[in-house]
């Protein structure tokens, strides 16, 4: 058990980089593995925005982090990626605030949802864990340009192996799994990843992906099949923190730049689907994404 144990959680941010001046956004940072990250991101002291559906909650872990980092810079907005006009609030306010982004962690996340909808008609789990970040980082390019070095990391998973990107079903109107919903949504953070790394080039920003591992949230909210399998096999699950680690990885490592574009896990390069590298994929859902958010193509 023990061994399992270490394999199944093992993976480690050693980077000792301090980030006093720089300035972070981590969506869905209330709670699980966004909680975690903005934590440690506070800790090396950037001003740490949590980017939050709801603020209250929001509010409790920014007064939790302040009081055990002494980082009194660690700010709540709101961010409801189900819905663009919020996207755009947030994105509005945080451009005339801010002068700088240095870090953008799209964490936030749904899984298994019943099917239901975004205030905008999108399928919830390719609007909000797709189509919301796809939305965000368009809108704070500008500011990651301006501010670079600068990085976006896309947390993805290794679910994305059962994913397909079904153009002619995107929204689950024809068929609809819920399992494989969230599937299709995180091989989505993949191909946007990749295709934002090719666009990218050159410009000083770089983008990755990222699987947390198997970890303790609330993530598993809506399976009642994955919360009795967490409970079974609890000895082998990662803590937020430990999911954490990839993501902080991704964020600070020094020299990671040349690979932009590329999927991580317990801190290492991994292996990706085939569909995952697929570039007339990721392009063709590159420009699908912009059509459906009303868009530009190239930006
Ligand atoms: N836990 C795991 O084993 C794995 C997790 N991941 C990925 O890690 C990421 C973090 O998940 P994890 O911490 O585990 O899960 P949690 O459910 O604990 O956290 C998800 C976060 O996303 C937020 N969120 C959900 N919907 C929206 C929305 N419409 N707008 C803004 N925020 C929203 C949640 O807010 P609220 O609290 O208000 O619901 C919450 O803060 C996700 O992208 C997930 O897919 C990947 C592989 C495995
Ligand atoms: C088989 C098996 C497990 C199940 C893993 C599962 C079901 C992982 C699901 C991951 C998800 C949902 C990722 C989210 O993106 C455990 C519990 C690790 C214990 C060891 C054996």
């Amino acid at each position: 058990t023990p061994r399992i144990r270490k394999m199944l959680s093992c993976g480690m941010c050693t980077s000792n980089v301090q980030l006093p001046g720089k300035v972070a956004i981590v969506t869905g940072a209330n709670t699980g593995i966004g909680k975690e990250t903005a934590k440690d991101l506070a800790q090396r002291g950037a001003r740490v925005y949590l980017a939050c559906r709801d603020v209250q909650k929001g509010e409790l872990v920014a007064s939790e982090i302040q009081a055990t980092t002494g980082n009194n810079q660690v700010l709540v907005r709101k961010l409801d990626l189900a819905d663009t006009k919020s996207i755009r609030a947030f994105a509005k306010d945080f451009l005339a605030e801010e002068k700088h982004l240095h870090i953008l962690i799209n964490n936030a996340g749904v899984m298994m949802c019943p099917y239901s909808k975004t205030a905008d008609g999108f399928e919830m789990h390719i609007g909000v864990n797709h189509l919301g970040h796809f939305l965000l980082t368009h809108l704070l390019l500008g500011k990651l340009r301006d501010s670079a070095p600068s990085r976006v990391v896309n947390v993805s998973s290794l679910a994305h192996h059962l994913g397909r990107i079904h153009f002619h079903n995107l929204q689950g109107e024809k068929f609809y799994s819920a399992g494989l919903a969230y599937c299709h949504s995180k091989l989505a953070n993949i191909l946007f990843t990749q295709e934002l790394a090719r666009r990218l080039k050159g410009s000083g920003v770089t983008t990755y992906s990222v699987h947390p591992g198997t970890v303790h949230s609330d993530l598993i909210r809506h399976s009642s099949f994955m919360k009795w399998l967490w409970q079974l096999f609890f000895l082998f699950i990662k803590t937020p923190q430990q999911g954490a680690q990839t993501s902080l990885y991704c964020a600070l490592t020094e020299g990671l730049e040349t690979l932009s574009g590329s999927h991580f896990s317990d801190c290492h390069l991994a292996w990706v689907s085939s569909q995952g590298r697929n570039e007339t994929v990721a392009r063709r859902l590159w420009d699908v994404s912009c059509d459906l958010l009303g868009l530009p193509l190239d930006w």
